[in-house]
Parts: structure tokens; C-alpha cells; sequence
């Protein structure tokens, strides 16, 4: 068997996600690529990141470099791409500044606060000559994969879509100096939670052929009781006029939605109401919650065709398993543009476009930022 290349990569920070992402992706018998983790950049101490390391049973830890300046691991460090996974605010100048030194960069989402700001990352990309990608994992698995190459194709026309991404956070556990709670980390439903509702809509909307969709509708109701005043229950409605199709898209970080309690035993209920149900001329298709990460597309055709003998109607399940957590597919795409020398923005279209969804959103609904977080 040929030997896997070695991808390397340096992480910006050790926040939650990336114990999530890394100990995903790090040794992955299944990836294409053999994923290292070669340095780190932490506002904390080396013995914290020592201690990380082995609570996250991080391979070679030994080996890694651990900066205390993101700046300069950016300037001076040896790795092939870096995980950006700090705040949403402070997305636009670290990449910036990645793409400044040259480096391909994956990006959580939202990749940055407003579209205009990823623009400004996009063009820089292109000039550099860099990979970028913002880190919208939930595009990159079998299920969605399937939904778009197979599945969208065959169903008709998209006509209305529902997409909802509620669980309840922000529940006694979570203290009021939470991210999610404090605007000044760009905390907000609409940002965190809402970045997924509408790349579901428009995977739905624009997965076979682009349309013009804009918002139609928003508005907003702030977390109850806490402080911060941040955007809890959300509705957008888009729509695309070309296509006669219209998504109502909802979110919440204080009523379970289309989810089960307690948060983790939902992020793995099987049982979930949908979270997204996709109507077409030809067929219905819903994803169970977690729509973040779909496991099962449950496919319901029209038409007499697709009647039972005793004429109730025939639902299909496609059953499309995610390997490990699954926010490591992702990894394998970015890895296979750098090495395959294709730079370029992976899904600047869509990312832009749910990212000026989430601007036109927030205009109408009246969802604020300090305007220092949201300068180009
Ligand atoms: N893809 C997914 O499933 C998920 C993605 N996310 C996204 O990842 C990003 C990070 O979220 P999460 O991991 O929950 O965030 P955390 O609050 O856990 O992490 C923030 C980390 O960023 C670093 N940091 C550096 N400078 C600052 C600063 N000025 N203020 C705050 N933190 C700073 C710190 O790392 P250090 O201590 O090492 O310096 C800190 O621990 C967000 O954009 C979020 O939307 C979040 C959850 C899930
Ligand atoms: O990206 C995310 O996915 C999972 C959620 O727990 C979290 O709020 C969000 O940031």
C-alpha cells in the first residue's frame, strides 16, 4: 500500500472546537491524509498546552511547537495549513494575516463576522495564492454529499424549504460569561447557529443550479433574562423569485426546537423530529436533528407509484454513516487542494452567500455588533 503524505497542520488556539476537531482528525486511519498536529498558538501557558495535549490524547505531542504569539507562528512556523478556531470576531485578521504569511488556512464558521469581510480574505486568497476554507464540515458528509450529487437531481423542484437548528445552550449550566452570551465574541443564534440552518437551505435552494435568493423576512427575539442582549429565536424567510421556492429558516438557543434533552443525548437522538424537510415537486426529502451532522435522509416520493399495497405512502430512509464525530472530511478536501496545488477559495460562493444572508438578516431584524467587530 502506498504511503499516505503527511498533512501538517498548526492550530490557532486550543478552544472547545478544536478538542473536538483535532483528536477527530489526528491518526484517522481513514482520511486520505496521514493529519499532524505540528504547532499550536495559545493565549495560555506551555504547561496548559501540555496538559490539553494529554487530556485530548494528542499524538506526538512531544514534538509539537508551542507559540505564544499567533502572529508569529503565522511568520515563522513550519506546517502546511492552520486551523483557525477562536471567536468569530477574530477571524478576520488572523486570517488575513495567515494569508499575508502565505499559509492555507480552514476557518471555523462563520468564517467571518459579514460578507464583506470574507470577501476581502477571498481576493487576498486568490492573489496569494493560498488554499482557504471555511470549516461548514456539515457540507463535506456522506448524507449531505448524497443529498446533492444523487438525490437533489432527481427530486423535481425545490419548492419550499424548513430549516431549523434550535438546542437550548443557554440552560442553568451556562454562565452569562459564556461566548454565546457575549457580543463582544460575536455571541448570537443567528451567527452560531443560523450560519447551519441556511447553508441547509441553501444546499436545498442552490445545489443543483445557483439561483438569486434574498431575504424576505427577519426578525428577531433576544435570550430572555440573561445579559448581553444577544439574538435567540430567529426567522428568516428567503426566497428565489427564478425558482418560485421560499425557505422559512428558525433558530434558538433557549427552546429545543426540533431536538430532544438533555444536549448531548440530543446531538444523538435517532428518534428527532426533522430538522429540515426539503419539498420538491417529485418527493420530500427530511434530515433529522442534528442537522449538523446528518445521518439519515428520509425520502418520501409522490404519486401512485410509490403507494404501499394498502395505499399508504412509501418512505425511503437513506442511511449514510458519519466516521468518528465527522468534522475530519473536511480536513481531506483542504488537504487535497494543497497538495494537489489548486488554490483558491473551497465553497467561497456559498460561504458568501449565506455570510450576506446573515448581513441582510441582521439589518432587518436589528441584530447589532460593535463596529469595530465588523470592519474590513
Ligand atoms: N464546527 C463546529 O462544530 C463548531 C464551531 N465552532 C466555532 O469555533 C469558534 C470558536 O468557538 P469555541 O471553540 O466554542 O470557542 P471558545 O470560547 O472555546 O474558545 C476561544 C479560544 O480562542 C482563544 N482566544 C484567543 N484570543 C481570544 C480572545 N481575545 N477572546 C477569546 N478567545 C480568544 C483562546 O484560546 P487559547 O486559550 O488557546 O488562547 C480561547 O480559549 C467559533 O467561531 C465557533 O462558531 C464552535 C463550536 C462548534
Ligand atoms: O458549530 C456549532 O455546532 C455545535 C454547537 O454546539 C455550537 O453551538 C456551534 O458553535
Amino acid at each position: 500500500m502506498e504511503a499516505k503524505t503527511t498533512c501538517r497542520w498548526a492550530a490557532l488556539s486550543l478552544s472547545n472546537i478544536a478538542s473536538v476537531f483535532l483528536p477527530d482528525l489526528l491518526g484517522r486511519e481513514d482520511a486520505q491524509y496521514e493529519h499532524k498536529l505540528v504547532a499550536v498558538s495559545t493565549t495560555g501557558s506551555n504547561e496548559r498546552a501540555q496538559k490539553w495535549f494529554e487530556d485530548n490524547k494528542i499524538p506526538n505531542s512531544q514534538d509539537i511547537i508551542v507559540y505564544n504569539s499567533w502572529q508569529t507562528m503565522l511568520e515563522q512556523g513550519d506546517f502546511d495549513i492552520v486551523y483557525v478556531s477562536t471567536p468569530h470576531p477574530l477571524h478576520y485578521e488572523e486570517v488575513m494575516k495567515a494569508l499575508e504569511c502565505k499559509r492555507n488556512i480552514l476557518v471555523e464558521k462563520p468564517a467571518t463576522m459579514n460578507a464583506a469581510q470574507y470577501r476581502q480574505c477571498t481576493e487576498l486568497a486568490n492573489q496569494q495564492g493560498c488554499v482557504l476554507m471555511e470549516a461548514m464540515w456539515t457540507r463535506y458528509l456522506p448524507a449531505t454529499r448524497y443529498l446533492r450529487e444523487e438525490l437533489l437531481p432527481k427530486i423535481g423542484k425545490v419548492r419550499r424549504v424548513y430549516s431549523d437548528f434550535s438546542f437550548p445552550i443557554v440552560g442553568p449550566d451556562l454562565q452569562d460569561t459564556s461566548r454565546f452570551l457575549d457580543k463582544a465574541a460575536g455571541g448570537g443564534a443567528l451567527l452560531d447557529q443560523g450560519v447551519y440552518a441556511l447553508t441547509w437551505a441553501d444546499i436545498a435552494l442552490n445545489g443543483v443550479e445557483v439561483g438569486e435568493t434574498k431575504v424576505a423576512h427577519s426578525s428577531s427575539w433576544s435570550v430572555p433574562e440573561r445579559p448581553g442582549d444577544v439574538d435567540d429565536i430567529n426567522t428568516v424567510v428567503l426566497t428565489t423569485k427564478d425558482k418560485g421556492a421560499t425557505a422559512i429558516v428558525t433558530t434558538s438557543m433557549t427552546i429545543p426546537g426540533s431536538s430532544k434533552p438533555p444536549f448531548y443525548v440530543r446531538l444523538g437522538a435517532q428518534k428527532a423530529a426533522p430538522s429540515v424537510r426539503i419539498e420538491a415537486t417529485e418527493a420530500s426529502v427530511a434530515i433529522p436533528f442534528p442537522p449538523i451532522r446528518p445521518e439519515e435522509l428520509h425520502v418520501q416520493w409522490y404519486g401512485y407509484a410509490h403507494l404501499n399495497e394498502d395505499g399508504t405512502e412509501k418512505n425511503e430512509i437513506v442511511k449514510k454513516p458519519v466516521s468518528g464525530w465527522g468534522i475530519w472530511y473536511q480536513a481531506d478536501i483542504i488537504a487535497a487542494a494543497v497538495f494537489n496545488k489548486q488554490p483558491g477559495v473551497i465553497g467561497a460562493q456559498e460561504s458568501l452567500r449565506v455570510l450576506g444572508w446573515m448581513d441582510e438578516a441582521r439589518t432587518l431584524a436589528g441584530i447589532t455588533y460593535d463596529e469595530k467587530l465588523e470592519q474590513v
